[in-house]
């Protein structure tokens, strides 16, 4: 299986994408920074020119033509203390009316510095929170990436006390509080409306149990020299957002003028039950979505009119079923096995009745879907030795509840949902695509792609399914092409989460039930190829 491409970072013009694809540690950026000062980049330069770009953007936010705007700036005793005492001295040379608060009695010297020519320029500067008038705004520039302890007494307290006042905080780099790589709160977190990430976005600020801390977050981009990147991740970062660009380049369009139905892919559906009929064509409508050349769904013998009336277009595959409506037995048409599709999508609304169903595909040499029921099975029969008897691609699309019945002995899902999804593709050998507000993809090799916009509109029973049906007709098409297994992975991910922005922006996230999802993907592949 082909390994992510390379990015050229050579080039200026691709340094925005390429920005805007790599997630670091706290270490990496460590190293990097470290690179950065050897190279003989004065730190106080650089924290100059950081503090200078995120003014420039609290000047856009909160903009003096529209308000006259109090700002309270909370310092703490690192460098993010001083990037904060950096605005602060800005944000009053430009008129705005700002207070500091900083309740540390020793801070790192570069920031003591920018402490003491505050308050020679007449800034307040407050030691107690209760000596800090009520602002219009807060900038948080407590702890950034250094944090590692949690945070306790006056510290975690005055963070709840600035969370309770409900005005806008901006955080500096990550909100005041947040484990960088994790996410995880350390005791207690600053709740930002915006978070502006220095330099290279980190990997806690895409972490789920993150998001309700960070607010909107941004880049700020400060020029960091691509060599210093490369030197410390290499030129194939591991951990990487998926961005319009490379989800659209995996797209397979536009379609060659000579082609026919086989050639855009044939896809086999093996979904439903009478117990969840609709599974099966919200699945079946994901797929359809995808532009697949040939759609085949095998369903209970009693739900084929229903896909059919919803579906005319795909063969429909009534099955023998049991007495309690789950397919018995696949029963393909003559002249047709497993061999006859470019993939296979299999699980949604199956019931854990068709283990027998599941079985038979796992042991098929077709790339394998596995999604709901399909994961159960698969759990039941034993994740690992299982799958370590295919010879073809799987993928494996486990929300929260599935990951951990196919993965009990990975403990991190809840804490580390990166470093879990990586753990659990290495033991596989799959693609393993970890549900969720910013679904993790990992393959076997431990690159990983999250996938960095969504909305919690999707939040809803069947998305899933559509996701399914989606990414099966992705890698049917891509199976005749040669393209990597994991690159469609993530761009199904991708168009999945925008066609549920779109519709959310324009039926608001109450209105995105999965059929109305399913009629939105065409739409929204439309608008970002524009
Ligand atoms: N790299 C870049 O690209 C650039 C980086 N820049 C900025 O530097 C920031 C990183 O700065 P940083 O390394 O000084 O760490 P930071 O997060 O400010 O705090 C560490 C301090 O907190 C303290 N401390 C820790 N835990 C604590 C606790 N529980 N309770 C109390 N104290 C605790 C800890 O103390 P110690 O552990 O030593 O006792 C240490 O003094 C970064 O986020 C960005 O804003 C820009 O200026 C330029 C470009
Ligand atoms: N809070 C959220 N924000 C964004 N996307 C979400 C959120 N919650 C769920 N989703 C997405 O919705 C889909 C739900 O899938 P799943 O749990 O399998 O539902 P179902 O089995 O009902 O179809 C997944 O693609 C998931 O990533
Ligand atoms: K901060």
């Amino acid at each position: 299986m082909e390994n992510a491409s390379p990015i050229n970072i050579n080039h200026s013009q691709n340094r925005q994408e390429y920005i805007s694809q790599v997630v670091i540690t706290a270490g990496q950026m460590r190293d990097i920074e470290g690179r950065i000062f050897a190279a003989g980049m004065p730190v106080a330069a650089l924290m100059e020119k950081v503090a200078g770009l995120i003014t420039l953007r609290i000047q856009e936010l909160f903009s003096l033509s529209r308000n006259i705007y109090r700002v309270g700036i909370l310092v703490g005793p690192g460098h993010n203390g001083g990037d904060a005492l950096v605005v602060a001295r800005e944000l009053h040379f430009r008129g705005y009316e700002v207070w500091i608060y900083s309740p540390f009695s020793k801070l790192k010297e570069l920031t003591a510095q920018h402490w003491q020519y505050a308050q020679s320029l007449g800034i307040s500067c407050y030691e107690t929170l209760e000596q800090l008038p009520n602002c219009d705004f807060l900038i948080d520039g407590l702890f950034g990436f250094g944090l590692e302890r949690p945070l306790t007494d006056a510290i975690a307290s005055a963070i709840n006390h600035f969370n309770e006042w409900q005005k806008p905080i901006i955080s500096i780099d990550i909100p005041s509080g947040l484990h960088t790589d994790t996410g995880e709160v350390l005791g207690t977190a600053i709740c930002a409306t915006y978070t502006l990430c220095l330099g290279l976005w980190k990997l806690g600020l895409l972490q789920d149990h993150a998001l309700e801390y960070v607010g909107k977050a941004e880049l700020i981009d400060f020029d960091i020299p691509f060599a210093d990147v490369e030197a410390i991740l290499g030129n194939t970062p591991k951990i990487k957002r998926i961005t319009r660009k490379t989800a659209l380049a995996s797209l397979p369009l536009p379609r060659p003028a000579v082609t026919h139905k086989y050639k855009a892919g044939h896809l086999l559906l093996i979904c439903g039950s009478r117990r969840y009929a609709g599974g099966a064509i919200l699945t079946a409508l994901g797929a359809r979505a995808s532009g697949v050349g040939m759609l085949s769904v095998a369903v209970p013998e009693s739900l084929k009119s229903i896909l059919v009336s919803h579906l005319p277009e795909a063969l429909i595959i009534g099955c023998p079923e049991t007495e309690s409506g789950a397919i018995l037995q696949l029963q393909l048409p003559e002249n047709t096995d497993l061999s006859s599709f470019n993939a296979i999508a299999c699980g949604p609304g199956l019931t854990r009745e068709a283990t027998p169903i599941v079985r038979e595909v796992i042991e098929s040499d077709r790339t394998l879907v596995l999604d709901a029921d399909g994961l159960n099975i698969l759990a039941q029969l034993g994740t690992i030795p299982t799958l370590q008897q295919r010879q073809a691609a799987t993928v494996l699309t486990p929300h929260t509840g599935e990951f951990q019945r196919l993965f009990p002995d990975i403990s991190d899902a809840k804490h580390d949902r990166i470093q879990a999804v990586r753990e659990a593709a290495a033991q596989t050998g799959a693609v393993v695509l970890l549900k969720g507000a910013r679904t993790a993809i990992a393959n076997s090799q431990g690159v990983v792609w999250i996938n960095p916009e969504s909305t919690p509109a999707l939040a809803r029973g069947g998305s899933g399914d559509v996701l399914t049906g989606l990414l099966g007709g992705l890698l049917a098409q891509a199976a005749t092409k040669q393209l990597p297994i994991e690159n469609i992975v993530a761009t199904a991910a991708w168009w999945h989460s925008q066609a549920g922005i779109l519709a959310a922006q324009e039926r608001t996230e109450l209105g995105v039930d999965a059929l109305t999802l399913t009629q939105y993907l065409m739409s929204a592949v439309r608008i970002q190829q524009c």
